[in-house]
């Protein structure tokens, strides 16, 4: 069971001028949890981020962490910043120090940390967005995105419980905004609670596990993403737009070419709910019905036995002829194998790429793009990893992800998981383990839906 990390109760806050930013607000944050705030511009996002670490104190109501309202005390104000590490939208608020390095430092310093411990913070967070290479400049020459990186590693320094991110992607380019991603995956794969705001629907949509709408200082809903992002009326009401894969689902739903109801959330899920289209006529013996199947050459009706390999569905009928759709789907199917770079055997790295058993690599974490640098591999996939994988698997290819840590069996699941909801095949196997040095452990394919078991 998990346990509740942050809540409000009945949270209202107004600024000194009068300004009622906030006019009500009951939640309840989860351990591990991810989460996207969404809402129009002043509908008090930055507000109550301010109030959940204890920057702004309520006009009314209050913040728990962990069960215990927050005290305004300076001591209970430094423990909770620590507990509850906030990344501004604008970095300029946040970096204020000589060099980046000494910015980093700040945080865990004050803590009273030794000087060692301080140390490893600083070089394990500036790695972990990527700026190792800029800790000696001042920050304020550093451009929008480097600055942005630089004010996350600062809160990775507090190494905080919950992490919260106010338009984390602004001022990143894409790829820099796929790494920021990435990072916090991560960086939630480790336990960390996550909490962004944004503006971007596709990114709430696909990255949450749950949202947050706000609109005019309130709560108006809360929910999974397919069901928040599922409400068409709910949207336009609160000046946000479908993300762009519910409104292609919808769309070839419409049209009767979709093969499941559950709404996809990701590109890999969408293709894998497009019907097979290979439907054709053939002859069928008489008295075969609607919905029955029939083997390949149209002999036999396989309804009273078994179904085998290639046999069909019949999903209309004509005068003695049918249409026809195969009950497996035609798929080529891809492997994935996955190499923990921290823990994994160079040999079995060598005997895969010099194997030409992989088509593709795929690279995923600082740590894992740092070890393939090393090595002179290029990525071919080097962002969105995982999905990017599935389709490529899904063409027939063979894809070798480097990754380590906690992303490994992350990353595994995923894909099985995909595996499991689409019906689709993908072969996973994982090297490089100490349990399972220079063995690949297939993971057995499940079971295709559409067979029947
Ligand atoms: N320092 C301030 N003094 C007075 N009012 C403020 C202050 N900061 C914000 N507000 C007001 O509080 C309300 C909520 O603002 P807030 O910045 O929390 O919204 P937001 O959802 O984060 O917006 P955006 O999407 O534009 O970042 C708005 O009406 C805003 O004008």
């Amino acid at each position: 069971m998990t346990a509740t990390l942050l809540e409000t109760r009945g949270l209202r806050y107004a600024y000194p001028d009068g300004n009622p930013a906030i006019r009500g607000i009951n939640l309840r944050i989860e351990e591990g949890e991810r989460i996207s705030f969404v809402g129009p511009n002043g509908s008090g996002k930055s507000t109550l981020f301010l109030l959940f670490n204890g920057t702004l104190r309520p006009s009314a109501g209050e913040v728990l962490l962990r069960d215990r309202p927050l005290q305004y005390d300076p001591r209970s104000l430094r423990e909770t910043r620590r507990r509850v590490g906030i990344v501004f939208q604008n970095s300029d608020d946040q970096l204020f120090a000589p060099t980046v390095r000494q910015d980093v430092a700040f945080g865990p310093a004050n803590l009273g940390l030794p000087k060692e411990e301080v140390e490893r913070r600083v070089d394990t967070a500036l790695e972990g967005v990527g700026i190792e290479g800029l800790k000696g400049r001042p920050p304020h020459h550093l451009s929008g995105g480097q600055k942005k990186r630089a004010a996350i590693a600062g809160v990775m320094a507090m190494e905080p419980e919950v992490m919260i991110l106010d338009e984390p992607l602004s001022n990143l380019d894409p790829a820099g905004s796929e790494e920021v991603m990435e990072l916090l995956e991560e960086l939630n794969q480790r336990g960390t609670t996550i909490i962004i705001s944004t503006h971007d629907v596709d990114l709430a949509y696909r990255w949450s596990d749950r949202i947050y709408l706000l609109a005019d200082g309130r709560v108006v809903d809360e929910g999974r993403p397919e069901d928040i992002f599922g409400d068409l009326r709910l949207l336009s009401g609160s000046r946000l737009r479908q993300p762009l894969i519910l409104e292609v689902y919808d769309e070839i739903s419409k049209r009767d070419l979709a093969a499941s109801g559950k709404r996809p959330r990701t590109v890999p899920e969408l293709v894998g709910h497009l019907s097979p289209p290979n439907l054709r006529w053939m002859r069928v013996p008489p008295g075969t019905k609607v919905g029955e199947t029939v083997s390949p050459d149209g002999t036999g009706s396989g309804r009273s036995g078994g179904e085998r390999p290639g046999d069909m569905r019949v999903i209309h009928l004509e005068d003695g002829r049918a249409v026809v759709e195969p009950l497996e789907r035609p798929t080529r199917i891809g492997r994935v194998v996955i190499y923990d770079t921290q823990v994994g055997d160079p040999e079995d790295l060598s005997s895969l790429l010099d194997g030409a058993r992989i088509d593709l690599v795929g690279v995923m974490g600082t740590k894992s793009r740092a070890f393939a640098e090393d090595r002179g591999i290029v990525p071919d996939i080097g962002s969105n990893v995982i999905d990017r994988t599935v389709l490529r698997a899904l063409c027939g290819e063979a894809v070798l992800i480097l990754t380590n840590g906690g992303m490994v069996e992350h990353a595994r699941r995923r894909i099985e998981e995909y595996c499991r909801q689409s019906g689709m095949k993908i072969e996973v196997s994982v090297v490089g383990r100490e349990e399972d040095r220079a063995v690949e452990k297939p993971v057995p394919a499940p079971a295709d839906p559409g067979k029947g078991g």
